[in-house]
């Protein structure tokens, strides 16, 4: 059967049309980056794996500057603040080293909790990350239009509650690596 609109008061359409909402555009590239750097801080487990193992330390800052070098130059690539971008990737790095070092410390107490082998940092869990570097950069991008959004935080701590890390040093270090992926609120 075909819809007919009647002109009666009751189906009378609104003129403000719920697309015009930035609300679900934020929450949606809120969720987006939430999974992205959710499963980047979610590699904690392993980089910190291959270091217990290696005996290396957990800051490297070589790779550090290289990290945030290739992030830089991905946002100006994607047409996305670089400086932000530099921004997040720095808090990126904290909260992994933050879980790292959590870690590392269990293990060293309970030297039973320690995984008993370990991924090549090199070869297999760097290459991980600079893969995720290029798709959260994309999903930079999509957050950058609503990063003044007042709706931002709220949906950003909303998608990080909701997101499921593997354990709880990484859980507990996902505040500091959502803290400056909106232009308003904590860490402003
Ligand atoms: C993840 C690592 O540990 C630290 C965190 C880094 C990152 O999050 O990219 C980079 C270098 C290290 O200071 C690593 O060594 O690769």
């Amino acid at each position: 059967a075909e819809s007919t609109i009647s002109a009666g008061p009751s189906s009378a359409r609104s003129t403000t049309s719920s697309s015009a909402s930035p609300e679900p555009a934020t929450a949606a590239a809120a969720r987006a980056v939430v999974a992205l750097v959710a499963e980047r801080l979610d590699t904690a487990p392993e980089v910190a794996a291959a270091k217990y193992h290696s005996g290396q330390p957990v800051e490297d800052a070589a790779r550090e500057r290289t990290v945030l070098d290739t992030a830089r130059t991905a946002a100006e690539r994607d047409h996305v603040d670089p400086d932000w971008v530099e921004a997040v990737f720095a808090d990126q790095i904290e909260a992994s080293k933050q879980a790292q070092t959590a870690l590392l410390d269990e293990w060293s107490r309970y030297p039973d909790r320690a995984p008993a082998e370990a991924p090549d940092l090199t070869t297999t869990v760097r290459p991980t990350l600079d893969r995720i570097t290029s798709e959260l950069v994309s999903g930079l991008a999509r957050l950058q239009d609503v990063r003044d959004d007042p709706s931002c935080t709220r949906d950003l701590r909303r998608a990080a509650r909701a997101v499921h890390v593997s354990d709880a040093p990484v859980q507990q270090a996902l505040p500091t690596a959502i803290e400056h992926l909106c232009t308003v609120g904590p860490g402003h």
